[in-house]
């Protein structure tokens, strides 16, 4: 479904990914996992086109997409949830969801009552700035926005990142769910026992480059020790 090959980027002089060889299969819960600063953002910008790449290719369902533009791959089905969030403050909830009905490829204009079956909160809080709400509010105002684009792919960066374990794990039982409905997902995950339950494959990353692939029954306590430990 998404084919990334021999993908190369850099900021200015430093060389940040090295020949990116990454396969992501339909219906699969891919984790992109590695410790800090070893390129997970960067390599998600590269896939949802937020930053230009000095080599390779991204391919989706087959078809090259490196040069296609953000908005374009958002409405190819390709849903992000960057890290930080992004929500604009000074918007309310409603505002926020609805910046994602442009991208559906059907043309529906209303936000779809499933968000709201998915984060009920987002309900409660409609009419509330985007600012106002928690953390894990906002986290989940994010892929509620994310899915209001109907996508085919859903790519989350840290969804879980400084959120409180009961919003982490409501956002888990979404993910899985949504998962197990077909949407495939991608995610970087820095938490291990969350990356378990929800992750059916990973990938491992060091210094700019995947160094291993496998599905998650295969992560073995040597590559934890030897790519994640710190
Ligand atoms: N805008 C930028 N300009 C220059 N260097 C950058 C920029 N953004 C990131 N980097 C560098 O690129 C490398 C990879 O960063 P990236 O954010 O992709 O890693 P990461 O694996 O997602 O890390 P983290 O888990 O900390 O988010 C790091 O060395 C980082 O300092």
């Amino acid at each position: 479904m998404i084919e990334i090959r021999q993908l190369s980027q850099r900021y200015g002089g430093s060389r940040i990914l090295w020949d990116v060889d990454l396969k992501i299969e339909q219906g699969s819960c891919t984790c992109i996992m590695g410790r800090n600063g070893v390129g997970k953002t960067t390599l998600l910008k590269c896939l949802m086109g937020l930053l230009p790449i000095a080599a390779g290719e991204v391919l989706l369902d087959g078809k090259a997409i490196q040069h296609v533009a953000a908005h374009q791959r958002a409405r190819m089905g390709l849903g992000f949830v960057p890290q930080g969030r992004d929500i604009f403050s000074t918007l309310t909830v409603e505002e926020n969801l609805q910046i994602g009905l442009p991208c559906r490829r059907d043309g529906v204009k209303k936000i779809p009552e499933r968000i709201f079956e998915l984060f009920p909160v987002l309900a409660e809080m409609l009419h509330r700035r985007g600012g106002d709400l928690s953390g894990g509010q906002q986290q989940q105002l994010a892929i509620g926005r994310a899915l209001v684009t109907d996508p085919k792919v859903l790519v989350l960066d840290e969804p879980n990142e400084g959120i409180q374990p009961n919003i982490v794990s409501q956002i888990g039982d979404v993910i899985m769910k949504l998962n197990a409905e077909g949407l495939t997902v991608v995610l970087v995950e820095q938490k291990l026992g969350f990356a378990k339950r929800v992750g059916s494959e990973f990938r491992l990353m060091e210094k700019g480059r995947v160094v291993a692939s496998d599905s998650m029954a295969g992560l073995s306590d040597e590559l934890i020790r030897r790519h994640l430990a710190v």
